[in-house]
């Protein structure tokens, strides 16, 4: 395996991470995992995200990149935009996580495990099946949100996993594939629930492995009212709209 192999590659979206973003990259550089690449998503933040991004890159001997894109198009239109990068090549698996170290790196060897062993399509990092939490310092209102959130997904679309929400993926190369990438539109909250529904509308399978979600510590979070709205009305359309939910090969 050289450094420039790329089975598996993580997709990491950037808006104001400055201070995580070397952080996190330095953990994933510590994990023993052949072939493992990091792409910076970079929607030319403010706080100069995007030049760290190139410094660790010029650094890394071949094993981080950046894609920048010109201004905040919000987490899904990046994410979409580093999986269509990531496809282009021959990663055998792609990862999704947030760039604030909220998603512990240490579980990534047991998502790939996962995909490896069984017949899951998509693995998420979990903080609602047995074993998975959410930090303490999480308020009783977040709490109460992200558990109202999951409720009223399951309510209406019946996904069939505990955390409908949850941020941190690993997808087999294959199985975004088979997603139509340029038409998933949503964004945040909205954007994990879209692509959730796109695994199962294709009759794929979603496994889920627990995690200890860990809030920030440095930056903030890109959470905005348009965000919540958007995730209030995305299960609806995904329903009722010209789209509904139905499973197909
Ligand atoms: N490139 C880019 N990155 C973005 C943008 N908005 C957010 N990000 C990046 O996406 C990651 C998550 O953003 P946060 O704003 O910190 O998300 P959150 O409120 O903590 O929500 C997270 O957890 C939720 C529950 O699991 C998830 O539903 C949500 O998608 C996200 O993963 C961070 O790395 C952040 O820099 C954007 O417009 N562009």
């Amino acid at each position: 395996m050289t450094s420039s192999s790329r089975n598996v590659v993580v997709v990491l979206p950037t808006y104001n991470e400055r201070d995580n973003l070397p952080r996190i990259v330095g953990a994933l550089g510590d994990l023993d995992v052949a072939g493992l690449h990091v792409l910076v998503v970079d929607d030319n933040s403010p706080d100069g995200t995007g030049d760290v991004a190139d410094k660790l890159a010029l650094e890394s001997a071949g094993k981080v990149s950046v894609l920048h894109r010109r201004e905040k198009d919000g987490l899904g239109r990046a994410y979409v935009a580093g999986f269509e990068q990531t496809l282009a090549g021959d990663a055998e698996v792609v990862i999704q996580m947030d760039a604030d170290l909220s998603h512990p790196v240490e579980v990534i060897p047991v998502m790939l495990e996962t995909l490896a062993s069984t017949d899951a399509d998509v693995v998420l990092g979990s903080r609602y099946v047995a074993g998975g939490s959410v930090a303490g310092d999480w308020g009783w209102h977040r709490r109460a949100l992200s558990a109202w959130a999951n409720f009223y997904v399951d309510m209406i679309l019946r996904l069939g996993v505990k955390d409908a929400t949850a941020g941190f993926k690993a997808w087999k190369a294959d199985t975004l594939r088979r997603i139509d990438l340029p038409s998933v539109r949503s964004s945040g909250y909205a954007f994990q629930v879209e692509m959730n529904y796109r695994v199962v509308q294709r009759g794929m399978r979603i496994a889920e492995v627990p995690i200890r979600f860990e809030e920030r510590t440095e930056g903030v979070s890109k959470m905005t009212f348009t965000v919540q709205a958007e995730s209030a009305l995305l299960p609806w359309k995904l329903r009722f709209g010209r789209r509904p939910l139905r499973p197909h090969r």
